[in-house]
């Protein structure tokens, strides 16, 4: 059935709806980093980074394990019916996921992640067996692309809207996070009711090819039975039955017959899973890694951006004339008073400290510092006394510090903010402009083992780059969005040629499952490293993510090895390889004579 349903017109449909689909869960998954400064001005704690952290770590977490059940459903219960209910997961757990950050809650917001993620690892299990359904041989890796760039552009969407909601539209009772967290929640509502437009589809398609297939059963059964009936009329039916048979086969495309048999009355077992061979474990290896630099990276980007390039920290020997007071904005003495000068020379023609895309000095102390009777501000606390103040004691959502004591800081942090996101956007900007044609390439030249171990190779470099230079960061940027593409365009539409047929939808939940070790572990690690690090991403969180990228190259190389062993699927066009097409010789027929 799978297989017949990738002849049928209606398939580009059924493609454009999952594409639409899967929006609201790319957008709402990268909520949390196109929203990480607002976050952390709307909830300042020492233990900021943490739940932030967490926030990722909750979704993956019960995702180590359930995309192998939901993997496993989907086989059983059918893709589409799984459509609907992994996208009402996603809606219910941005919807307290939001509720959580109108009230401010922390526990609120994680169970929305921990929602959120039954739905969001799962739903993309469900969607790619619906894809590898409809969409076999030269069209596979095509129908991957085009939903991954569509897929993508959520989240690229999401890195600008979100940040430009949180920062203009709160209203009294909704801060500008919860707002954008509420839009989230609308675009989850639209991706279940294209889920809901996909069921009727895949429901009519199946009947339709049922009811065809078992037209065809009767009738070349009926005229076989004819045919045994012996006489003068064996050899007209026999050339009908020939022909019967080639319309039949003309219905199937050679490699859909191939590739996909007809799954439907086989037993689906999860056991089924120890049958899957080391080509599939290699690329649940890679997809480990390599994801690991990939997703985890964009979490941070923000941050290690404004940290390398938008918001760099001052040297310690560029400091305020008048260290205890205001640095600038109506509470400043006189904000030309107090300026910051290396090295405390202040006499004439020294020029300011620390320049641009430097983080600006703010007071070191303040002493009962007030608001009282300043027009134009309306500050949290009757007075401000601060024995040492650090970057975390500064909550530009309050107008002490926005307006009055740290002007400077809180504009030039806003500006570095609006700068990171939108550089940070570049890789997902790339991979929904390339994933389609990349795509369609893969499908007409193959060399996937090849590509997924250039792709790491690719993104060593980028690491490196980002890690240990301080140039630009659009050209490392750039690399990470071909290589994410080209590792995605190989990656998902490889795992149907790994294992049987009947047990795609078992694979994806496998390989989602493994990946999401990597994504739960992963900001963990990075958000540690960051601590023990006095609280700089750099360099050691580009040298973590260095060694996953390294890793992917090695288990590339493995893969490249293994594939090679096995007849080189992964490597030839149409995923059949060598060996296969020789055992298999040429297309079975539906019936034989
Ligand atoms: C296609 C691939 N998908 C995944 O990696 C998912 N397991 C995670 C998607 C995150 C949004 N829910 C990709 O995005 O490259």
């Amino acid at each position: 059935m799978a297989s017949q349903k990738s002849q049928l017109t209606v398939r580009w449909l059924v493609l454009l709806l999952a594409c639409i689909m899967m929006i609201g869960n790319y957008y709402c998954y990268d909520n949390p980093a196109s929203l990480h400064n607002s976050m952390q001005t709307l909830m300042p704690s020492t233990n900021f980074e943490t739940y932030y952290s967490l926030l990722y770590t909750v979704y993956s977490i019960p995702n180590i394990v359930l995309p192998f059940f939901g993997g496993f459903f989907v086989d059983k219960l059918g893709a589409p019916i799984c459509l609907i209910i992994f996208s009402s997961l996603i809606l219910a757990g941005q919807i307290v996921f939001a509720f959580g950050a109108s009230v401010e809650s922390w526990p609120f917001m994680l169970m929305g992640r921990v929602i959120f993620g039954l739905g969001g690892e799962n739903l993309t299990v469900a969607q790619s067996a619906v894809l590898a359904q409809w969409f076999v041989g030269k069209e596979l890796a095509l129908a991957f692309g085009i939903n991954l760039s569509i897929s993508r552009l959520g989240s690229v969407i999401n890195n600008y809207v979100s940040p430009a909601v949180a920062d203009d539209l709160a209203f009294s009772d909704f801060n500008g996070v919860s707002m954008a967290l509420w839009v989230g929640a609308l675009i989850c509502g639209g991706s279940l009711f294209t889920a809901f437009m996909i069921v009727p589809i895949d429901k009519a398609a199946t009947k339709r090819l049922k009811d065809t297939t078992k037209f065809n059963d009767d009738l070349t059964s009926s005229l076989l039975e004819d045919g045994e009936d012996g006489g003068g009329n064996n050899r007209s039916k026999a050339s009908s039955f020939d022909g019967i048979r080639a319309v039949s086969a003309e219905r199937m495309s050679t490699s859909a017959m191939l590739l996909h048999e007809d799954i439907d009355e086989e037993e689906i077992r999860l056991t089924d899973v120890k049958n899957f061979g080391v080509i599939f474990w290699l690329l649940s290896l890679s997809c480990l890694v390599v994801y690991g630099c990939v997703l985890p990276f964009n979490s941070f980007a923000s941050g290690i951006l404004s940290e390398r390039n938008y918001f760099k920290a001052p040297s310690s020997s560029c400091v305020l004339m008048n260290p205890g007071e205001c640095s600038s904005g109506l509470l400043a003495v006189n904000a030309t008073k107090n300026p910051a000068r290396d090295d405390g020379d202040f006499s004439e023609g020294v020029s300011n400290c620390p320049g641009d895309d430097f983080a600006p000095v703010f007071p070191t102390s303040l002493d009962s510092v007030t608001c009282n009777g300043v027009s134009g501000l309306s500050c949290d606390k009757s007075s401000y006394t601060f024995s040492t103040v650090t970057s975390s004691d500064i909550d530009c959502d309050d107008d002490f510090w926005s307006k009055g004591c740290a002007k400077n800081y809180c504009d030039a942090y806003s500006d570095a903010t609006k700068t990171s996101d939108s550089v940070m956007s570049i890789p997902y900007f790339i991979s929904a402009g390339l994933s389609p044609l990349l795509g369609f390439l893969v499908d007409r030249i193959g060399y996937r083992a090849v590509v997924a171990s250039l792709a790491p190779c690719m993104l060593v470099w980028v690491h490196l780059t980002l890690g240990f230079e301080s140039g630009s960061p659009i050209a490392p940027l750039i690399g990470q969005g071909v290589a994410y593409s080209l590792f995605a365009a190989v990656l998902w539409p490889s795992v149907p040629f790994s294992v049987e047929a009947k047990s795609v939808g078992t694979a994806y939940g496998l390989i989602t499952a493994i990946q999401n070790f990597g994504l739960a572990v992963f900001p963990l690690i990075v958000s540690q490293l960051k601590s023990a690090n006095g609280g700089l991403y750099l360099p050691n969180c580009e040298v973590f993510f260095t060694g996953c990228a390294a890793a992917g190259v090695l288990v590339g190389a493995l893969l490249n090895i293994f594939d090679a062993r096995r007849g080189g699927k992964l490597n030839s066009i149409d995923g059949k390889g060598r060996k296969e097409v020789a055992d298999r010789g040429p297309p079975t027929p539906l019936m034989t004579t």
